[in-house]
């Protein structure tokens, strides 16, 4: 039972296609793949490109994959989305809803539907289901539910929380969903991150002279760390690896989902996950944490093309760590964030 409340919190995720059709996907695409901060080009030739060329080639393709881990009650990303929503509703005595970057439900949708059901609402903390900062994933999401509410003229404050990437609950809550699985023997901990262009790197830049310039440039201090997805992830590694108490030479960072021809960061997780076996790795586990909901990058192209790729190359056992979907302490660490952020902006 949801009480009166004049503050509502709101869950944002990346979105799906509506349906497994090739339409449906091809639309999703479209959207996605048309955002400015994805693709990043000038925008006569980013239509081009994603008009003329990806969403053409992709579609069937990418239709394929969805089809063989869409789930009863729709796309999984979706779906446990739905069920963190449900699960955080049942903590916290104020609304909560989910929004899509792409697809829907729409942030129009969403913010609509609150101040329909809730008139007297003053408050919405968003949370955009990112741990790390990037262009192409917080910053695209974040923008865009803000363009929405100024465009509209929503009657209520909107508070946006930050990437949460070494918060200590966090950490926490992942280390905790990670850890019956490296109680378990294993040879080597793969972490794979989805994968930004190098291009996307710098000029997230915010001093224009540290990523990928400066020499170690994740573990030099810096103002760039702010807005930097390869800093952040890093981080996120090395503290749940230290929490879990991994040594160092037992893990290490890789990066998927490349698309198109241009460099994007390294070391790519197809090629590590070729060569691990060569160096003595029969065991691997894997975890995805630029990911809070299981989806197609990891129920796909991680679970079975990752696995395929790796046995394929003389591996023996491969596992998938799932992402904190629903896991208790990570819908407890979403209260914690949520309490913090209306301490600090709502007194
Ligand atoms: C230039 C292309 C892309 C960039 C940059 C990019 C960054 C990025 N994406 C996520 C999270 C997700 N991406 C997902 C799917 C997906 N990503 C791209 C392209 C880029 N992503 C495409 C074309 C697709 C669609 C599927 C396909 O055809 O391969 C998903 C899964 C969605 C689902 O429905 O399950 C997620 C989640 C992050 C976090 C990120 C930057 C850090
Ligand atoms: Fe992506
Ligand atoms: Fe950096």
């Amino acid at each position: 039972m949801v009480a009166t409340s004049d503050t509502a919190i709101v869950l944002m995720n990346l979105g799906s296609p509506d349906s497994t059709a090739v339409p449906d996907v091809k639309k999703y695409l479209l959207e996605f793949l048309m955002d400015k901060r994805v693709i990043d080009y000038p925008w006569l030739m980013r239509k081009l490109l994603v008009g003329g060329v990806i969403v053409p080639k992709r579609a069937e393709k990418s239709a394929e994959a969805y089809k063989s881990i869409w789930w009863e009650e729709g796309s999984p990303l979706i779906v446990l989305t739905k069920q963190l929503q449900k699960a955080l509703q049942h903590d916290m005595e104020m609304p909560v809803e989910i929004m899509m970057r792409y697809g829907n439900p729409s942030p129009e949708f969403t913010f609509d539907k609150l101040v329909k059901e809730h008139p007297g609402l003053k408050n919405v903390v968003l949370v955009p289901l990112y741990p790390h900062y990037a262009m192409s994933s917080f910053e695209t999401a974040a923008e865009y539910a803000k363009e929405i509410y100024r465009k509209k003229r929503y009657p209520f404050a909107l508070k946006v929380i930050e990437p949460f990437y070494r918060h200590p609950d966090y950490i926490h809550a992942l280390a905790e969903s990670m850890r019956p699985y490296v109680e378990q023997e294993f040879d080597h901990l793969l972490f794979s991150y989805h994968g930004v262009p190098v291009r996307h790197i710098r000029k997230g830049d915010v001093t224009g002279s540290h990523c990928l310039k400066v020499n170690d440039c994740c573990h030099v201090d810096s103002k760039a760390h702010k807005q930097c997805y390869r800093h952040q992830v890093t981080v996120t590694a090395e503290l749940v690896a230290k929490e879990l108490g991994i040594p160092r030479e037992k893990w290490s960072l890789c990066f998927q989902s490349r698309l198109g021809r241009e460099e994007w960061i390294r070391p790519y997780t197809d090629e590590r996950l070729r060569a691990l076996p060569g160096e003595g790795v029969k065991k691997l586990l894997v975890v995805c944490p630029a990911f809070v909901s299981d989806c197609l990058e990891t129920l796909e192209e991680i679970a079975v093309e990752g696995k395929h790729t790796f046995i394929e190359s003389g591996g023996d056992s491969f596992t998938m760590i799932p992402c904190v979907n629903t896991h208790p302490e990570w819908v407890k660490t979403l209260g914690i964030l949520c309490r913090e952020k209306m301490d600090a902006v709502m007194v």
